[in-house]
């Protein structure tokens, strides 16, 4: 038995005569199969898949009978909420395949024991870590799948001034690195960890869960001055385990809108896991800087994006009873594209995540009150964000900003654009929410609400005007990637064309977007 196992146990099926999920009420008992892989251990029923992962620390086989078992796997705290014990019970065909089945798990648990008791040292494991416990499998497995391609890399590299940037906060800041341990989150191609042995860290390790850790180690053996003090981890910062601990944290873990993709999360339980007190972070902190703006012309090319289902006679076919939703459904994608900054109507403001101090959880829910003063009459159309960090280096302080009117980066700005605009005169007070709540494919769902407050005689006693809501999805994002244009200023009174606006009945330029963020730069987007 010991050697058919082996490692094979990994590709392990068992066909089930009856699987029943115990925490579903009446359990349906339908034939299966118990399927080990490269993640785990998966009970499917035949018609659906119970979502019960097996956590291999945590599992509980009882015998039941010959055949007959249960599999317990205990209740985790994920994300607020505390989820239950859940349990399956199985029944096997015959003796013979259930007494395998048990030897199996058996030798599974003994082979994670032997790992050190959590098996978390590779991107493979069989356990539920942290990371695998909010996020879904299938974002999980895009994500990591778009980040092992060199392209997206080289894309990332190509923003000069993100990795300038970068490359400036460190070497300014030797006195930071030199002789210091350095944990790079999420290192990609090393560079970061690079820049940080140019810089004189004692030493680097560079974890990287996707399998550009293997490109990685590449990169850095064809550096050899810098190779001997890095070390490149394969796995995710919630798994590994270093053999010391850092004095200082480096990383890029921003996406759109500074919170896309989640990576600050593992950002800050790299923090937790491995920085010592006094460490130092790289970036240290972050902000969202908010403003409300005016755009007619965004406004009219999205509306129009739904007039398709404005047809009665298509083929024949009455398409109008989708309008409606196809409507909604384009209001609820953030654009994604470098703005004019003077089609912001008021000074902006800013919300402070500062990456030191902040729980991982804090990061589950993020609510932003807002209160602006217009300094223009006009349309408003919705609310334009951007993000900067901090690199608070003991030498020298330098920002990342990815503000419009600064150089494009690969961010650009995001703006959430409501469906129904509101009016404001100029001095009126514009008050409102940005709520973000983040959901299990390593996005956010934004909910954003604007109101004009009375404005003019009688202001005092409060009261709001108007009011349009919207609610969108950080993880699809509309890439609108025109260039930068120089505005008219009131867009209403002098309609002009805008060079080179998409034009409507033009097929899109679609950029190659990553599963949440990184879009490539078209060149002549670079520091204009
Ligand atoms: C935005 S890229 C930055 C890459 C590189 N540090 C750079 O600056 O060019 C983020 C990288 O972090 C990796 N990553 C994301 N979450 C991670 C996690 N929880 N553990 C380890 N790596 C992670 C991704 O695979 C990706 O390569």
């Amino acid at each position: 038995m010991e050697d058919s196992l082996g490692q094979k146990w990994k590709q392990r099926e068992f066909t089930l005569a009856s699987v029943s999920d115990l925490s579903v009420a009446p359990p349906s008992a339908l034939p299966g199969t118990a399927r080990f892989d490269s993640d785990g251990l998966q009970i499917h029923q035949q018609s659906h898949q119970i979502p019960l992962s097996i956590d291999p620390r945590t599992v509980q086989l009882f015998r039941l009978s010959p055949v007959h078992s249960v599999c317990m796997v205990e209740g985790s705290e994920a994300g607020k909420k505390a989820s239950y014990s859940r349990g399956v019970n199985i029944q096997f065909r015959n003796e013979e395949e259930s007494a395998a089945f048990h030897c199996v798990v058996q030798q599974w648990k003994k082979e994670i024991n032997a790992q050190g008791g959590n098996g978390r040292n590779e991107s493979n494991t069989t356990s539920k870590s942290k990371f695998d416990e909010k996020i879904e499998s299938s974002s999980a497995k895009m994500y990591f799948h778009y980040y092992g391609q060199l392209l997206h890399q080289q894309n990332m590299l190509q923003d000069y001034v993100r990795t300038g940037t970068y490359h400036a906060a460190v070497i300014e800041n030797r006195s930071d690195f030199t002789g210091r341990v350095v944990v790079d989150v999420g290192a990609g191609s090393g560079i970061l960890s690079l820049f940080a042995a140019q810089a004189g860290a004692k030493h680097v390790y560079a974890v990287e869960a996707s399998e550009m850790a293997e490109y990685a180690r590449k990169l850095i053996a064809g550096n050899p001055m810098l190779a001997q003090r890095i070390t490149v981890i394969k796995g995710k910062v919630e798994d590994v385990e270093l053999p010391e601990k850092a004095d200082i944290l480096i990383s890029e873990p921003m996406g759109t809108l500074l919170v896309n993709e989640r990576m600050l999360e593992s950002y800050v339980i790299a923090r937790d896991r491995f920085l010592v007190p006094t460490g130092k972070m790289f970036p240290a902190l972050g902000r969202i800087h908010m403003a409300p703006f005016t755009d007619e012309y965004l406004f009219i090319e999205i509306a129009n994006k739904a007039l398709f289902w404005q047809q009665q006679n298509y083929y024949g076919v009455d398409l109008t009873p989708l309008h409606g939703t196809a409507f909604q459904g384009y209001f609820s994608q953030p654009v994604v594209d470098a703005f004019d900054p003077r089609l912001l109507i008021a000074p902006s403001i800013f919300h402070v995540i500062d990456f030191t101090k902040i729980k991982e959880e804090e990061l589950y829910e993020i609510d932003i009150p807002l209160k602006f003063i217009a300094s223009v009459g006009t349309r408003v159309h919705g609310l334009a964000c951007w993000f900067d960090v901090l690199f608070n280096g003991s030498t020298v302080q330098r920002w990342l900003t990815t503000a419009p009117g600064s150089p494009t980066t690969h961010w650009y700005q995001l703006r959430c654009v409501l469906s129904q605009p509101i009016y404001v005169m100029a001095g009126q007070e514009i008050t409102g929410r940005l709520h973000l709540i983040a959901h299990n494919a390593q996005s956010y769902t934004i909910y954003l609400t604007l109101s004009a407050k009375m404005w003019g005689p009688g202001a005092e006693q409060g009261g709001i005007l108007q009011t349009s809501s919207c609610k969108l999805d950080l993880k699809e994002p509309y890439y609108r990637m025109s260039q930068p244009q120089a505005y008219a200023l009131a867009q209403d009174q002098q309609p002009q064309p805008l060079i080179p606006t998409q034009d409507l009945d033009e097929p899109e330029f679609v950029q190659q977007p990553s599963p949440n963020s990184c879009v490539q730069i078209d060149p002549l987007m670079q520091n204009i």
